[in-house]
């Protein structure tokens, strides 16, 4: 059977980072989708505004929506304090399996925990199940239609707090418009948009940054 893309990423990893070095992990992946083959990873130049904006925001609890190969859930956990940790849902299985394996090689297992499995079902799980309180940061990075309904979801459970930070990515490209406007038009949140390019593209893109006033 030929190997997928993610598979090829995974091996280019285990053959080119440094075992235990998250930096590594993060540009190994970089140079390869630069250079080799795209992929959906935040990038460089995004993941930039995310580390500045994660490092604001010295989240205990964090959550990601969409972990594909676990590019974006190794670049926040090397930012974590010790007893931080980031719950990310992924809803496809194979790519679940590559960033379970990126992030053991990263060695930030300790503090991530990949979640498979539909948001709309692992969200309302998270209290009870995932003894989760109230979540410091979100990161939106999967299915851009399900951004806005989540948001949602993520309120109606009680999740959110006063000061919450929720950062999405590609609010341009693909796009994020359902979003975008509940967000901007909700007294609830203090909207600010961070205008970028789409990962190791020259196609803008932006990332929305969303803060929850409770
Ligand atoms: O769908 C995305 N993520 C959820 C996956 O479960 C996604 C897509 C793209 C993208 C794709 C195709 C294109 F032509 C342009 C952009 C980029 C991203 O950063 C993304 O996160
Ligand atoms: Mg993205």
């Amino acid at each position: 059977m030929d190997q997928s893309k993610e598979q090829r990423i995974l091996n280019f990893v285990l053959q080119n980072a440094v075992r235990g070095d998250p930096q590594s992990v993060v540009d190994t992946i970089d140079k390869y989708c630069a250079q080799k083959e795209w992929a959906m990873n935040v990038g460089d130049e995004k993941g930039l505004i995310l580390d500045k904006i994660l490092e604001e925001a010295k989240p205990s609890t964090s959550l990601e929506l969409g972990t594909y190969c676990g590019y974006s859930a190794v670049r926040m956990a090397r930012l974590l304090k010790p007893s931080a940790r980031l719950l990310t849902i992924e809803f496809n299985p194979e790519f679940a399996a590559i960033a379970k394996q990126i992030i053991e090689f990263a060695g930030v297992q300790e503090k991530v925990k990949i979640l498979e499995g539909p948001s709309e079902e692992i969200i309302p799980q998270l209290k009870k199940k995932h003894e989760v309180d109230t979540l410091d940061f979100v990161f939106l990075d999967h299915w851009k239609e399900r951004y806005a309904p989540d948001t949602i979801l993520l309120q109606e459970c009680g999740l959110l707090r006063k000061g919450t930070v929720i950062l999405a990515d590609n609010v341009v490209c693909p796009g994020a418009p359902e979003f975008i406007n509940y967000i901007r038009n909700n007294s609830h949140f203090e909207c600010t948009n961070y205008p970028s390019h789409l990962e190791y593209m020259k196609v803008k893109d932006a990332m929305e940054k969303a803060v929850f006033l409770g």
